[in-house]
């Protein structure tokens, strides 16, 4: 039985690493893919574990190797998802999440039909700047960028399977827990479950 994708999107800033953090912290079944990034490190980021931080040229040869399962330029920086280790982790069951912008969400579904989309949206562009300011980690020429893209960023959203607005954190955080509750009772896996079960029993 194989784990379930999902693919977490969300304007930069509205809160989507926060709340798959708390997801981690509360769901031991669940892993985060470490995207490869061109990024610079922000004060405080670890590499390899909150992103691998590559030189362009490094990102290229691993692109022309094959080795993304989706890539995109996304505010000026490359960013791509391990294919390797995507297809390792579903294979062993355990649901894994991409937290990858709409690019990236629409080549995932592309080559995985079942993989649930969600969209997260912060309640106002106001709260946005606030949240993308607060964070303090970005110049301000980088703030001003991330809210140019957010109306872009959010045109998607009809892409998506779920949308959680990111008002109130505790309640996000339950929505979150609740689309990966409801993907856990799709009918295939429920029916491998079912069926392990009736045997055991029998
Ligand atoms: N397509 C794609 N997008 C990614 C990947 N990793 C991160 N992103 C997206 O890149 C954007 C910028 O991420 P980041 O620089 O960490 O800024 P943040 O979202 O403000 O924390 C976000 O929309 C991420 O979802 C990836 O592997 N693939
Ligand atoms: N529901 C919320 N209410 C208030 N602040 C929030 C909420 N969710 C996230 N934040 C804060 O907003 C900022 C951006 O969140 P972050 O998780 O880094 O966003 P993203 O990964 O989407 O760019 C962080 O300082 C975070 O603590």
């Amino acid at each position: 039985m194989t784990g379930n994708l999902l693919i977490l999107t969300a304007p930069s800033g509205a809160g989507k690493t926060s709340l798959v953090h708390a997801l981690l912290e509360r769901d031991a079944h669940v892993r985060l893919s470490i995207s490869y990034t061109t990024r610079a490190p922000r004060p405080g980021e670890v590499h390899g574990q909150d992103y691998h931080f590559v030189s362009v040229g490094e990102f290229m040869a691993m692109h022309a190797d094959g080795a993304f399962l989706e890539s995109a330029e996304v505010y000026g920086n490359h960013y791509g998802t391990s294919e390797q280790w995507i297809r390792e982790a579903l294979t062993t069951g355990q649901d894994v999440l991409l937290e990858i912008d709409w690019q990236g969400a629409e080549q995932v579904r592309r080559l995985f039909a079942d993989a649930v989309g969600i969209f997260i949206v912060p309640p106002s562009l106001v709260v946005l700047q606030q949240r993308l300011q607060g964070r303090g980690q970005d110049s301000a020429e980088v703030v001003e960028r991330r809210l140019a893209a957010a109306r872009e960023d959010i045109s998607h959203m009809g892409e998506f399977d779920y949308v959680i607005i990111n008002d109130d954190f505790d309640t996000a955080l339950a929505d979150l827990q609740a689309v990966l509750r409801a993907c856990r009772l799709r009918v295939n896996d429920q029916r491998a479950r079912h069926a392990e079960l009736f045997t055991s029993l029998s």
